[in-house]
């Protein structure tokens, strides 16, 4: 496969409510998509970085910049260029890991489509649909939150994630586990807004019988997780302290976690992203697909790894309509509780023209 070129594009997508977790409020996601052109077929891929650095150092602006000035590039030096040698081509520059799953799972879908090989064979799926959960934003007032929680439960979401922050956090679980009774799968993501002086009110969520706390502290706290993890009885999850196989090795080794959210984006691509799916299984350590707000390009991607077996926790991987209006794919829509897995070749879908002319706000095109 002899790569011609390649489309940076990047689409503007309102949110149908505005989402809000520790970090910060999102209203909208200026999304960058990879376009990948060769001889034989094209293949999509989404770069999941925020606007700004406060998820992870990663930001758009950032993305479009380095694949233009150094990933790109460097592809296009490499000689007969497979999907699974990208990582090693790129391995030289330091971090970047959005845009580096971007642009591999861009070369991924292409070399994918041009097989006829659909990607969920590829990543080792073993299910034809997946269990959906969905995460609800820190709200104004207990009230909204239980309506929120209500509506989703009412779509058929099989677990509901709860953002928590200082201040925002037992009142909340408490009520949601009281209005929704015991058996309704629940957990709370953190991102990183506690520290270890935090242990006390953290194990106050203890008694609700929650799967797991994702990344109540600092991504770079470790050992801090490890201590945590004595302090209360309640699973830890890792989320933004798992960067690769390698730093997922050493969590579980020290005790940091017995869960992982896996996100391709922020590991470097989705071929990582099967090396920690598994290392953890080899370890007994349960993992779940996170999300990133996607589009439906990077939705079909998350889909087919959340089809992994050991992917036995329900993902973040919500329908289209939990974030937008109108998908730039044709919608993933919620099946009881479950979304297919894309059968088609690659990704098994492509952007829409006309929902992706619509939102789109620049295309750059870089020839190789
Ligand atoms: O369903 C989704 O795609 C979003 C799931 C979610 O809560 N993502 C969180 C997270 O920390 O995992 C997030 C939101 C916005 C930006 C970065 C991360």
């Amino acid at each position: 496969m002899k790569l011609t070129g390649i489309e940076l594009r990047r689409v503007g997508m309102p949110l149908v409510a505005p989402f809000r977790t520790s970090f910060g409020v999102q209203h909208e996601r200026d999304v960058l998509l990879v376009r990948v052109v060769t001889d034989q077929a094209e293949g999509w891929g989404e770069c999941v970085a925020m606007g700004d650095p406060l998820y992870s150092p990663e930001y758009v602006d950032a993305a479009a910049d380095v694949l233009r000035r150094f990933l790109i590039p460097a592809l296009g030096d490499a000689d007969r260029l497979t999907a699974d040698r990208v990582g090693h081509v790129l391995h030289g520059f330091k971090g970047h890991r959005m845009a580096k799953c971007a642009l591999e799972a861009a070369v991924l879908d292409a070399e994918l489509r041009a097989e006829g090989r659909p990607l969920a064979r590829e990543l080792g799926a073993v299910r034809d649909s997946v269990p959906c959960g969905v995460s609800v934003g820190i709200m104004d007032s207990v009230p909204e939150l239980l309506d929120a929680v209500s509506g989703y439960i009412d779509a058929g979401y099989v677990r509901i994630k709860l953002k928590i922050e200082p201040g925002w956090d037992v009142e909340p679980v408490r009520a949601v586990r009281e209005r929704f009774g015991d058996e309704l799968l629940l957990q709370v993501d953190a991102n990183t807004a506690y520290t270890l002086a935090d242990a006390g009110q953290l194990a106050r969520l203890d008694p609700f019988d929650l799967l797991l706390i994702e990344q109540p502290l600092d991504e770079e706290d470790v050992l801090g997780h490890a201590q945590l993890a004595k302090l209360v009885t309640t699973p830890i999850c890792l989320d933004e302290s798992i960067t690769s196989a390698a730093t997922a090795a050493a969590a579980i080794s020290l005790g940091a976690c017995r869960i992982v959210n896996i996100k391709p984006g922020r590991v470097g691509g989705y071929l990582e992203a099967r090396r920690i799916h598994d290392v953890c299984m080899a370890h007994g350590i349960a993992v779940w697909c996170g999300g990133m707000l996607e589009t439906g390009i990077g939705r079909a991607a998350n889909v087919a790894l959340a089809a992994l077996p050991g992917f036995t926790l329900p993902g973040d991987t919500s329908a289209s309509d939990r974030y937008f209006s109108t998908d730039i794919t044709e919608p993933f829509v919620l099946d009881a509780g479950y979304l297919t897995v894309p059968t088609g070749p690659g990704l098994g879908v492509a952007p829409l023209s006309d929902q992706l002319d619509a939102v789109t706000t620049s295309t750059e095109w870089i020839s190789l």
